[in-house]
Protein backbone atom coordinates (compact mmCIF):
# COMPACT_ATOMS: atom_id res chain seq x y z
CA UNK A 1 0.00 0.00 0.00
CA UNK A 2 1.28 3.30 -0.77
CA UNK A 3 -0.73 6.73 0.07
CA UNK A 4 -0.44 9.27 -2.34
CA UNK A 5 1.84 12.10 -0.95
CA UNK A 6 4.45 8.44 -1.06
CA UNK A 7 3.72 7.69 -4.08
CA UNK A 8 4.67 11.50 -5.46
CA UNK A 9 7.77 10.63 -3.43
CA UNK A 10 8.60 7.96 -5.17
CA UNK A 11 8.09 9.25 -9.03
CA UNK A 12 10.22 12.28 -7.98
CA UNK A 13 12.82 9.26 -7.22
CA UNK A 14 12.06 7.85 -9.91
CA UNK A 15 12.83 10.78 -12.39
CA UNK A 16 15.87 11.60 -10.56
CA UNK A 17 16.84 7.85 -11.08
CA UNK A 18 16.52 8.66 -14.54
CA UNK A 19 13.00 7.43 -15.58
CA UNK A 20 10.67 10.35 -16.34
CA UNK A 21 7.29 10.95 -15.88
CA UNK A 22 6.53 10.79 -18.83
CA UNK A 23 8.02 7.31 -19.14
CA UNK A 24 5.61 6.23 -16.17
CA UNK A 25 2.63 7.77 -17.74
CA UNK A 26 3.23 5.29 -20.87
CA UNK A 27 3.75 2.55 -18.95
CA UNK A 28 0.27 3.60 -17.42
CA UNK A 29 -2.10 3.99 -20.22
CA UNK A 30 -0.48 1.23 -21.84
CA UNK A 31 -1.77 -0.57 -18.80
CA UNK A 32 -5.23 0.64 -19.02
CA UNK A 33 -5.18 -0.26 -22.58
CA UNK A 34 -4.57 -4.24 -21.75
CA UNK A 35 -7.14 -3.94 -19.37
CA UNK A 36 -9.49 -2.54 -21.76
CA UNK A 37 -8.73 -5.11 -24.40
CA UNK A 38 -9.83 -7.50 -21.49
CA UNK A 39 -12.57 -6.21 -21.83
CA UNK A 40 -14.02 -5.40 -25.30
CA UNK A 41 -13.98 -7.30 -28.78
CA UNK A 42 -11.98 -5.61 -31.52
CA UNK A 43 -14.67 -3.05 -33.66
CA UNK A 44 -16.59 -2.29 -29.99
CA UNK A 45 -16.76 1.13 -28.94
CA UNK A 46 -14.96 2.27 -26.36
CA UNK A 47 -14.61 6.20 -24.42
CA UNK A 48 -12.03 7.80 -23.21
CA UNK A 49 -13.30 10.35 -20.89
CA UNK A 50 -10.11 12.55 -19.74
CA UNK A 51 -9.60 14.77 -17.18
CA UNK A 52 -6.99 17.97 -16.96
CA UNK A 53 -4.23 16.18 -15.04
CA UNK A 54 -2.30 13.35 -15.53
CA UNK A 55 -4.65 10.74 -14.76
CA UNK A 56 -6.32 12.20 -17.81
CA UNK A 57 -2.68 12.18 -18.98
CA UNK A 58 -2.75 7.98 -18.58
CA UNK A 59 -5.77 7.57 -20.66
CA UNK A 60 -4.25 9.87 -23.59
CA UNK A 61 -1.33 7.85 -23.31
CA UNK A 62 -3.72 4.46 -23.69
CA UNK A 63 -6.09 5.65 -26.36
CA UNK A 64 -2.62 5.32 -28.73
CA UNK A 65 -3.06 1.45 -27.88
CA UNK A 66 -6.65 1.47 -28.70
CA UNK A 67 -6.74 1.47 -32.94
CA UNK A 68 -8.74 -1.81 -32.59
CA UNK A 69 -11.35 -0.82 -31.30
CA UNK A 70 -14.54 2.27 -31.91
CA UNK A 71 -12.83 4.83 -30.30
CA UNK A 72 -13.44 8.34 -28.97
CA UNK A 73 -11.76 10.78 -26.56
CA UNK A 74 -13.28 13.20 -24.14
CA UNK A 75 -11.13 15.94 -22.26
CA UNK A 76 -13.25 17.79 -19.81
CA UNK A 77 -11.82 21.62 -20.70
CA UNK A 78 -10.25 23.07 -23.15
CA UNK A 79 -6.45 21.92 -24.18
CA UNK A 80 -4.97 24.39 -22.54
CA UNK A 81 -6.03 23.89 -18.94
CA UNK A 82 -4.11 20.73 -19.19
CA UNK A 83 -2.18 20.96 -15.94
CA UNK A 84 0.72 19.28 -16.88
CA UNK A 85 2.97 19.04 -19.92
CA UNK A 86 3.52 15.62 -20.48
CA UNK A 87 -0.83 15.42 -20.07
CA UNK A 88 -0.76 18.18 -23.30
CA UNK A 89 2.05 16.22 -25.34
CA UNK A 90 -0.22 13.41 -25.60
CA UNK A 91 -3.41 15.27 -26.20
CA UNK A 92 -1.65 17.16 -28.68
CA UNK A 93 -0.08 13.49 -30.53
CA UNK A 94 -3.62 12.14 -30.65
CA UNK A 95 -4.78 15.73 -32.62
CA UNK A 96 -2.10 15.31 -34.50
CA UNK A 97 -2.57 12.04 -35.47
CA UNK A 98 -6.29 12.46 -36.07
CA UNK A 99 -7.15 10.49 -33.33
CA UNK A 100 -10.91 10.92 -32.69
CA UNK A 101 -10.86 13.09 -30.08
CA UNK A 102 -12.82 16.07 -28.46
CA UNK A 103 -12.79 18.91 -26.04
CA UNK A 104 -16.54 18.87 -23.54
CA UNK A 105 -16.49 22.53 -22.90
CA UNK A 106 -19.10 22.20 -20.89
CA UNK A 107 -20.90 18.83 -19.27
CA UNK A 108 -24.13 19.27 -20.93
CA UNK A 109 -22.06 18.73 -23.84
CA UNK A 110 -20.62 15.00 -22.52
CA UNK A 111 -21.95 12.42 -24.90
CA UNK A 112 -21.20 9.09 -23.48
CA UNK A 113 -23.29 7.67 -25.78
CA UNK A 114 -23.60 3.36 -24.80
CA UNK A 115 -20.33 2.30 -24.97
CA UNK A 116 -18.72 -1.40 -24.29
CA UNK A 117 -16.52 0.30 -22.50
CA UNK A 118 -15.71 3.85 -20.36
CA UNK A 119 -12.36 4.75 -19.51
CA UNK A 120 -12.97 7.01 -16.44
CA UNK A 121 -9.71 9.07 -16.33
CA UNK A 122 -10.89 12.24 -14.77
CA UNK A 123 -9.01 12.39 -11.50
CA UNK A 124 -7.09 10.28 -9.91
CA UNK A 125 -4.69 11.06 -6.74
CA UNK A 126 -4.70 14.92 -7.31
CA UNK A 127 -8.52 15.17 -6.25
CA UNK A 128 -8.99 17.67 -3.58
CA UNK A 129 -12.98 17.79 -2.51
CA UNK A 130 -15.44 16.08 -3.78
CA UNK A 131 -15.83 16.24 -7.70
CA UNK A 132 -16.91 19.92 -9.03
CA UNK A 133 -18.46 20.50 -12.48
CA UNK A 134 -18.06 19.25 -15.42
CA UNK A 135 -16.37 15.99 -13.52
CA UNK A 136 -19.52 15.97 -11.55
CA UNK A 137 -21.81 15.49 -14.40
CA UNK A 138 -19.94 13.33 -16.34
CA UNK A 139 -19.56 10.96 -13.49
CA UNK A 140 -23.28 10.56 -13.62
CA UNK A 141 -23.34 9.97 -16.97
CA UNK A 142 -20.84 7.14 -16.73
CA UNK A 143 -22.54 5.42 -13.80
CA UNK A 144 -26.09 5.90 -15.58
CA UNK A 145 -24.30 3.90 -18.82
CA UNK A 146 -24.44 -0.04 -19.16
CA UNK A 147 -20.69 -0.17 -19.91
CA UNK A 148 -18.02 -1.82 -18.39
CA UNK A 149 -16.07 1.22 -16.04
CA UNK A 150 -12.54 0.89 -15.95
CA UNK A 151 -11.29 3.59 -13.90
CA UNK A 152 -7.73 4.31 -14.35
CA UNK A 153 -5.51 4.44 -11.24
CA UNK A 154 -8.66 5.74 -8.65
CA UNK A 155 -12.22 5.67 -9.55
CA UNK A 156 -12.55 9.63 -9.92
CA UNK A 157 -14.29 11.20 -7.01
CA UNK A 158 -12.60 8.33 -4.42
CA UNK A 159 -9.78 9.59 -2.12
CA UNK A 160 -7.13 7.48 -2.87
CA UNK A 161 -5.67 7.48 0.80
CA UNK A 162 -9.13 7.63 3.05
CA UNK A 163 -10.96 5.40 0.90
CA UNK A 164 -13.73 8.15 1.18
CA UNK A 165 -16.81 7.56 -1.42
CA UNK A 166 -18.20 10.62 -2.20
CA UNK A 167 -21.78 9.84 -3.62
CA UNK A 168 -21.17 11.57 -7.00
CA UNK A 169 -17.92 9.13 -7.46
CA UNK A 170 -17.49 7.03 -10.21
CA UNK A 171 -18.39 3.41 -10.04
CA UNK A 172 -16.29 1.21 -11.55
CA UNK A 173 -16.28 -2.11 -12.35
CA UNK A 174 -12.44 -2.02 -12.80
CA UNK A 175 -9.74 -0.11 -11.44
CA UNK A 176 -6.27 -0.14 -12.88
CA UNK A 177 -3.76 1.30 -9.92
CA UNK A 178 -0.34 2.01 -10.49
CA UNK A 179 3.09 1.01 -8.71
CA UNK A 180 1.00 -0.56 -5.43
CA UNK A 181 -2.08 -0.72 -3.90
CA UNK A 182 -3.81 2.61 -2.42
CA UNK A 183 -5.04 2.21 0.83
CA UNK A 184 -8.33 3.99 -0.19
CA UNK A 185 -8.81 1.00 -2.71
CA UNK A 186 -8.69 -1.70 0.00
CA UNK A 187 -12.48 -1.45 0.25
CA UNK A 188 -13.98 -0.73 -3.02
CA UNK A 189 -16.04 -4.00 -4.29
CA UNK A 190 -14.60 -3.78 -7.47
CA UNK A 191 -11.81 -5.63 -9.38
CA UNK A 192 -8.46 -3.26 -8.24
CA UNK A 193 -5.39 -4.51 -10.12
CA UNK A 194 -2.10 -3.09 -9.57
CA UNK A 195 0.06 -2.43 -12.59
CA UNK A 196 3.71 -2.28 -12.27
CA UNK A 197 5.21 1.05 -14.24
CA UNK A 198 8.47 0.36 -14.44
CA UNK A 199 9.56 2.54 -11.03
CA UNK A 200 12.79 1.22 -9.90
CA UNK A 201 12.58 -0.84 -6.49
CA UNK A 202 15.91 1.98 -5.53
CA UNK A 203 13.21 4.94 -5.50
CA UNK A 204 11.42 3.40 -2.69
CA UNK A 205 14.52 1.92 -0.79
CA UNK A 206 16.87 4.75 -1.14
CA UNK A 207 16.29 8.25 0.21
CA UNK A 208 16.01 10.82 -2.84
CA UNK A 209 14.80 14.33 -3.63
CA UNK A 210 11.17 13.26 -3.01
CA UNK A 211 11.95 12.40 0.17
CA UNK A 212 12.54 15.46 0.98
CA UNK A 213 9.67 16.87 0.02
CA UNK A 214 8.04 14.58 1.95
CA UNK A 215 9.81 15.30 4.98
CA UNK A 216 10.34 18.70 5.23
CA UNK A 217 8.39 20.93 7.20
CA UNK A 218 5.18 22.96 5.50
CA UNK A 219 6.18 26.21 5.38
CA UNK A 220 4.08 27.55 7.83
CA UNK A 221 4.70 25.19 10.83
CA UNK A 222 5.74 26.54 13.59
CA UNK A 223 8.64 24.59 14.91
CA UNK A 224 10.85 25.54 18.76
CA UNK A 225 13.54 23.41 18.78
CA UNK A 226 14.62 22.67 22.41
CA UNK A 227 18.24 21.28 22.38
CA UNK A 228 19.51 19.91 25.83
CA UNK A 229 23.10 19.07 25.15
CA UNK A 230 26.51 20.52 26.43
CA UNK A 231 27.94 20.35 30.18
CA UNK A 232 31.78 18.75 29.22
CA UNK A 233 31.10 19.97 25.35
CA UNK A 234 29.83 22.96 23.84
CA UNK A 235 30.50 23.08 20.01
CA UNK A 236 27.64 19.76 19.44
CA UNK A 237 25.11 21.27 21.12
CA UNK A 238 25.87 24.49 19.47
CA UNK A 239 25.75 22.84 16.26
CA UNK A 240 23.02 20.57 16.57
CA UNK A 241 20.34 24.20 17.31
CA UNK A 242 21.87 26.06 14.65
CA UNK A 243 21.06 23.18 12.37
CA UNK A 244 17.73 23.12 13.74
CA UNK A 245 17.48 27.14 12.56
CA UNK A 246 19.13 26.02 9.08
CA UNK A 247 16.50 23.69 8.20
CA UNK A 248 13.36 25.76 9.22
CA UNK A 249 12.68 25.75 12.75
CA UNK A 250 11.92 29.34 13.93
CA UNK A 251 13.41 29.13 17.44
CA UNK A 252 16.16 27.29 18.66
CA UNK A 253 16.44 27.07 22.75
CA UNK A 254 19.60 25.85 23.57
CA UNK A 255 19.82 24.00 27.57
CA UNK A 256 23.05 24.12 28.92
CA UNK A 257 24.92 23.95 32.33
CA UNK A 258 25.09 27.92 33.19
CA UNK A 259 29.31 27.08 33.20
CA UNK A 260 29.36 27.38 29.61
CA UNK A 261 26.63 29.11 29.39
CA UNK A 262 28.80 32.11 27.95
CA UNK A 263 30.46 29.92 25.57
CA UNK A 264 27.27 28.75 23.44
CA UNK A 265 25.74 31.92 23.48
CA UNK A 266 29.25 33.38 21.78
CA UNK A 267 29.05 31.16 18.64
CA UNK A 268 25.95 33.01 17.30
CA UNK A 269 23.22 35.46 18.48
CA UNK A 270 20.26 33.00 16.88
CA UNK A 271 20.76 30.56 20.09
CA UNK A 272 18.48 31.70 23.01
CA UNK A 273 20.62 29.81 25.48
CA UNK A 274 18.99 28.88 28.93
CA UNK A 275 21.03 27.69 31.56
CA UNK A 276 20.92 26.17 34.79
CA UNK A 277 23.17 25.88 37.79
CA UNK A 278 24.59 22.41 38.05
CA UNK A 279 27.50 21.34 36.23
CA UNK A 280 25.72 18.97 34.20
CA UNK A 281 22.35 17.90 33.40
CA UNK A 282 21.27 16.14 36.18
CA UNK A 283 17.83 14.67 37.67
CA UNK A 284 17.06 18.13 39.41
CA UNK A 285 17.03 20.18 36.02
CA UNK A 286 14.90 17.98 34.44
CA UNK A 287 11.49 18.63 35.91
CA UNK A 288 11.90 22.55 34.94
CA UNK A 289 12.97 21.35 31.33
CA UNK A 290 9.66 19.40 30.82
CA UNK A 291 7.71 21.82 31.96
CA UNK A 292 9.65 24.18 29.49
CA UNK A 293 9.91 21.68 26.64
CA UNK A 294 5.87 20.36 27.08
CA UNK A 295 4.61 24.35 27.51
CA UNK A 296 5.80 25.18 24.16
CA UNK A 297 5.22 22.25 22.30
CA UNK A 298 8.92 21.95 21.18
CA UNK A 299 10.75 19.49 19.45
CA UNK A 300 13.82 18.03 21.94
CA UNK A 301 17.37 16.91 21.09
CA UNK A 302 18.31 15.27 23.79
CA UNK A 303 22.18 14.34 23.61
CA UNK A 304 24.90 16.72 22.10
CA UNK A 305 27.74 17.12 24.48
CA UNK A 306 25.83 15.71 27.44
CA UNK A 307 29.64 13.37 28.33
CA UNK A 308 28.05 10.23 30.29
CA UNK A 309 28.22 10.85 33.88
CA UNK A 310 26.29 8.32 35.81
CA UNK A 311 23.73 11.71 37.21
CA UNK A 312 23.74 13.12 33.41
CA UNK A 313 22.42 9.66 31.96
CA UNK A 314 19.92 9.17 35.01
CA UNK A 315 18.80 12.65 33.91
CA UNK A 316 18.49 11.23 30.68
CA UNK A 317 16.13 8.38 31.74
CA UNK A 318 13.77 10.52 34.04
CA UNK A 319 13.62 12.93 30.67
CA UNK A 320 12.71 9.97 28.25
CA UNK A 321 10.56 8.39 31.07
CA UNK A 322 8.18 12.18 31.65
CA UNK A 323 8.33 13.68 28.41
CA UNK A 324 5.44 12.74 26.08
CA UNK A 325 7.09 14.67 23.00
CA UNK A 326 8.59 14.44 20.19
CA UNK A 327 12.29 13.89 20.51
CA UNK A 328 15.67 13.49 18.72
CA UNK A 329 17.59 11.25 20.86
CA UNK A 330 21.19 11.66 19.80
CA UNK A 331 25.06 10.83 21.00
CA UNK A 332 25.59 9.90 24.81
CA UNK A 333 22.01 9.72 25.93
CA UNK A 334 21.22 7.23 23.60
CA UNK A 335 22.84 4.15 25.93
CA UNK A 336 19.10 4.98 27.93
CA UNK A 337 16.75 4.64 25.31
CA UNK A 338 16.78 1.03 25.91
CA UNK A 339 15.96 0.66 28.85
CA UNK A 340 13.37 3.02 29.85
CA UNK A 341 9.60 2.92 28.46
CA UNK A 342 8.42 6.24 27.35
CA UNK A 343 5.24 7.97 25.49
CA UNK A 344 7.61 10.75 23.57
CA UNK A 345 7.80 9.77 19.76
CA UNK A 346 11.63 9.02 19.22
CA UNK A 347 14.26 9.53 16.03
CA UNK A 348 17.17 7.65 17.89
CA UNK A 349 20.49 8.42 15.79
CA UNK A 350 23.48 6.37 16.64
CA UNK A 351 26.23 5.96 14.90
CA UNK A 352 27.65 2.54 14.12
CA UNK A 353 29.76 2.49 17.56
CA UNK A 354 26.30 3.79 19.19
CA UNK A 355 23.80 1.51 17.97
CA UNK A 356 25.84 -1.36 19.14
CA UNK A 357 25.61 0.22 22.21
CA UNK A 358 22.09 0.26 22.70
CA UNK A 359 21.71 -3.69 22.25
CA UNK A 360 21.55 -3.21 18.16
CA UNK A 361 23.58 -5.18 15.67
CA UNK A 362 27.38 -5.00 15.64
CA UNK A 363 27.52 -4.01 11.93
CA UNK A 364 30.86 -2.62 9.56
CA UNK A 365 28.25 -2.16 6.94
CA UNK A 366 25.16 -0.73 7.38
CA UNK A 367 22.96 -0.83 4.24
CA UNK A 368 24.29 -4.89 4.44
CA UNK A 369 22.81 -4.89 8.04
CA UNK A 370 19.56 -2.74 7.02
CA UNK A 371 17.31 -5.78 7.83
CA UNK A 372 18.94 -6.24 11.35
CA UNK A 373 18.43 -2.55 11.75
CA UNK A 374 15.17 -2.75 10.61
CA UNK A 375 14.55 -5.62 13.41
CA UNK A 376 16.25 -3.54 16.12
CA UNK A 377 13.97 -0.76 15.78
CA UNK A 378 10.76 -2.40 15.69
CA UNK A 379 11.90 -3.97 19.14
CA UNK A 380 12.65 -0.99 20.40
CA UNK A 381 9.88 0.93 19.38
CA UNK A 382 11.21 3.96 18.08
CA UNK A 383 12.91 4.96 14.61
CA UNK A 384 16.19 4.46 14.09
CA UNK A 385 18.45 6.42 11.78
CA UNK A 386 21.94 4.76 11.98
CA UNK A 387 24.83 7.00 10.54
CA UNK A 388 27.38 5.50 8.63
CA UNK A 389 28.42 5.80 4.80
CA UNK A 390 24.58 4.79 4.45
CA UNK A 391 22.82 5.79 6.61
CA UNK A 392 19.98 3.40 7.32
CA UNK A 393 16.16 4.76 8.41
CA UNK A 394 13.43 2.56 9.78
CA UNK A 395 10.77 2.50 11.90
CA UNK A 396 10.33 -1.24 12.08
CA UNK A 397 8.33 -1.46 8.96
CA UNK A 398 9.47 0.84 6.47
CA UNK A 399 13.61 1.21 5.89
CA UNK A 400 15.00 3.54 3.87
CA UNK A 401 18.80 3.93 2.66
CA UNK A 402 20.63 6.99 2.44
CA UNK A 403 23.99 6.90 0.73
CA UNK A 404 24.00 11.05 -0.01
CA UNK A 405 26.92 12.35 1.37
CA UNK A 406 30.93 12.17 1.15
CA UNK A 407 33.93 10.62 3.14
CA UNK A 408 34.39 13.99 4.37
CA UNK A 409 31.59 13.57 7.07
CA UNK A 410 33.50 11.26 9.43
CA UNK A 411 34.93 14.89 10.81
CA UNK A 412 33.58 15.52 14.04
CA UNK A 413 29.63 17.04 14.55
CA UNK A 414 27.90 15.88 11.20
CA UNK A 415 25.97 13.99 13.43
CA UNK A 416 24.92 17.24 15.56
CA UNK A 417 23.83 18.30 12.35
CA UNK A 418 22.29 15.88 11.58
CA UNK A 419 20.29 15.70 14.68
CA UNK A 420 19.48 19.41 14.48
CA UNK A 421 17.97 18.75 10.49
CA UNK A 422 15.79 15.80 11.91
CA UNK A 423 14.53 18.01 15.43
CA UNK A 424 13.68 20.53 12.33
CA UNK A 425 11.81 18.46 10.25
CA UNK A 426 9.95 16.39 12.88
CA UNK A 427 7.05 18.72 13.72
CA UNK A 428 3.67 17.18 13.33
CA UNK A 429 5.07 14.86 10.36
CA UNK A 430 5.69 10.99 10.24
CA UNK A 431 8.71 10.20 11.95
CA UNK A 432 10.24 8.10 9.32
CA UNK A 433 9.81 10.90 6.72
CA UNK A 434 11.25 13.89 9.09
CA UNK A 435 14.65 11.22 9.58
CA UNK A 436 15.01 10.47 5.68
CA UNK A 437 14.53 13.61 4.95
CA UNK A 438 16.86 14.85 7.04
CA UNK A 439 19.72 12.59 6.32
CA UNK A 440 18.88 13.06 2.70
CA UNK A 441 20.04 17.33 3.59
CA UNK A 442 22.64 16.51 5.62
CA UNK A 443 24.38 14.68 2.76
CA UNK A 444 23.30 16.88 0.31
CA UNK A 445 24.58 19.90 2.09
CA UNK A 446 28.15 17.92 2.10
CA UNK A 447 28.09 17.00 -1.49
CA UNK A 448 27.51 20.59 -2.65
CA UNK A 449 30.69 21.59 -0.45
CA UNK A 450 32.96 18.61 -1.73
CA UNK A 451 36.03 20.02 -2.36
CA UNK A 452 37.75 16.61 -1.53
CA UNK A 453 38.61 16.61 2.20
CA UNK A 454 38.64 19.54 5.10
CA UNK A 455 35.22 19.63 5.21
CA UNK A 456 33.90 21.46 8.36
CA UNK A 457 30.63 20.16 10.39
CA UNK A 458 29.84 24.06 10.70
CA UNK A 459 30.35 24.42 7.08
CA UNK A 460 27.48 22.57 6.52
CA UNK A 461 24.97 25.34 8.69
CA UNK A 462 25.04 27.63 5.13
CA UNK A 463 24.10 24.95 2.78
CA UNK A 464 21.55 23.24 4.47
CA UNK A 465 19.02 26.06 3.42
CA UNK A 466 20.04 25.82 -0.13
CA UNK A 467 19.41 21.69 -0.22
CA UNK A 468 15.85 22.20 1.66
CA UNK A 469 14.82 24.98 0.02
CA UNK A 470 17.47 25.79 -3.37
CA UNK A 471 16.71 22.43 -4.91
CA UNK A 472 13.18 22.41 -4.71
N1 LIG B 1 2.56 9.67 -9.27
C1 LIG B 1 2.95 8.78 -10.19
O1 LIG B 1 3.95 8.09 -10.05
C2 LIG B 1 2.18 8.66 -11.41
C3 LIG B 1 0.91 9.23 -11.54
N2 LIG B 1 0.19 9.02 -12.64
C4 LIG B 1 -1.15 9.54 -12.77
O2 LIG B 1 -1.20 10.86 -12.28
C5 LIG B 1 -2.37 10.97 -11.46
C6 LIG B 1 -2.22 12.18 -10.58
O3 LIG B 1 -2.20 13.25 -11.51
P1 LIG B 1 -2.38 14.76 -11.03
O4 LIG B 1 -1.56 14.96 -9.81
O5 LIG B 1 -2.13 15.62 -12.20
O6 LIG B 1 -3.87 14.89 -10.55
P2 LIG B 1 -5.21 14.32 -11.21
O7 LIG B 1 -5.02 14.09 -12.67
O8 LIG B 1 -5.64 13.21 -10.35
O9 LIG B 1 -6.24 15.53 -10.98
C7 LIG B 1 -5.76 16.80 -11.08
C8 LIG B 1 -6.75 17.63 -11.90
O10 LIG B 1 -8.09 17.51 -11.38
C9 LIG B 1 -8.55 18.79 -10.95
N3 LIG B 1 -9.32 18.58 -9.72
C10 LIG B 1 -8.82 18.38 -8.49
N4 LIG B 1 -9.82 18.16 -7.62
C11 LIG B 1 -10.97 18.21 -8.32
C12 LIG B 1 -12.35 18.08 -7.99
N5 LIG B 1 -12.71 17.84 -6.73
N6 LIG B 1 -13.28 18.19 -8.97
C13 LIG B 1 -12.90 18.46 -10.23
N7 LIG B 1 -11.61 18.62 -10.63
C14 LIG B 1 -10.66 18.48 -9.66
C15 LIG B 1 -7.30 19.61 -10.74
O11 LIG B 1 -7.60 20.96 -10.96
C16 LIG B 1 -6.39 19.06 -11.81
O12 LIG B 1 -6.69 19.64 -13.02
C17 LIG B 1 -2.46 9.65 -10.80
O13 LIG B 1 -3.74 9.39 -10.28
C18 LIG B 1 -2.11 8.70 -11.95
O14 LIG B 1 -3.26 8.43 -12.70
C19 LIG B 1 0.64 8.13 -13.69
O15 LIG B 1 1.01 8.95 -14.79
C20 LIG B 1 1.77 7.25 -13.32
C21 LIG B 1 2.79 7.87 -12.50
K1 LIG C 1 -9.78 8.08 -12.44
Amino acid sequence: MITAARMGAVDRNAEALGVSQKQLMESSGNAVARAVREEASEGDTVTVVAGRGNNGGDALVAARFLDAFDLSVHLLGKPETITTEIARENWAALEAANYPCETVADSADLEVGDPEVIVDAMLGTGISGDLREPEATAAREINASDATVISVDVPSGVDADSGEVPENAVSADRVITFHDGKPGLADLDCEVRVADIGIPGAAERYVGPGDLELGSPAPDAETRVFVIGGGPYTGAPALSAQAALRSGADLSFLACPESIEDVLAGYTEDLIVQAYESERLSTEEVDGLIETATKHDDVVVLGPGLGTAEETLEAARTFLEEFEGPMVVDADALSVVPEVETEATLICTPNRKELAGMGGPELDDLEAGADDIERFAAELGHVVMAKGEADVVSDGERTRISTRGTPGMTVGGTGDTLAGITAAFMKDNDPLNAAAAAAYANGRAAERLDRGGGLLASDLLDEVPEVVWGER
